[in-house]
């Protein structure tokens, strides 16, 4: 299995992209990874977020490869506890899912076409984090899956 992630917007805080590269480097020890960064769209002097949402959403789509299964991130979706994410992870990995992609969305969040293309709406929490804080707990999280499946001790069960 090969995980990718499709996220909107540059990761331009110098203090997140260490921690993205971090996780992504120890995510990569486990599985294959890929990550896309697609440009945000600006919408000019009075942006309206559905135009927005929509124009980012045509190239978060076109990003996703046919048969992906494709979890898109959204603070209104499900939560999953560290362990049952691990599930999640195992079980695909068991069932031979070919890509896992992740789609994280810009300020104004995910169009309606991802949302409906998305097998799985996940939540990291109720509250709203910037694209980029959940672009890092994201990959800490599937690299302590990984670890979990593995009985290794970095989540301290
Ligand atoms: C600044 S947020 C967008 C907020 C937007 N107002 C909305 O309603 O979705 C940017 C992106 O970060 C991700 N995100 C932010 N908070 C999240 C959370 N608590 N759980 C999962 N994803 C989150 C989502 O993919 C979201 O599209």
């Amino acid at each position: 299995m090969k995980i990718g992630l499709i996220s909107v917007g540059k990761l331009s805080q110098a203090f997140l992209r260490d921690g993205v590269a971090e996780y992504a480097g120890r995510l990569q020890r486990y599985i294959s990874y890929n990550s896309h960064e697609l440009k945000e769209s600006k919408g000019g002097s009075k942006p309206d977020p559905k135009v927005i949402r929509e124009q980012e959403g045509e190239r978060i789509l076109a990003r996703v490869p046919d048969g992906a299964y494709l979890v898109v991130l959204d603070e209104r979706g499900r939560n999953y506890g560290s362990e049952e994410l691990a599930e999640f992870l195992g079980r695909h990995m068991l069932q031979g899912t070919g890509e896992l992609v992740f789609a994280i969305g810009g300020a104004y969040g995910l169009s309606r076409a991802v949302k409906e293309r998305a097998n799985l709406q996940l939540s990291l929490s109720a509250m709203t984090l910037t694209h980029q804080m959940a672009r890092l707990l994201l990959l800490e999280q599937l690299y302590r899956g990984f670890t979990i499946l593995r009985n290794e001790p970095y989540h301290n069960r």
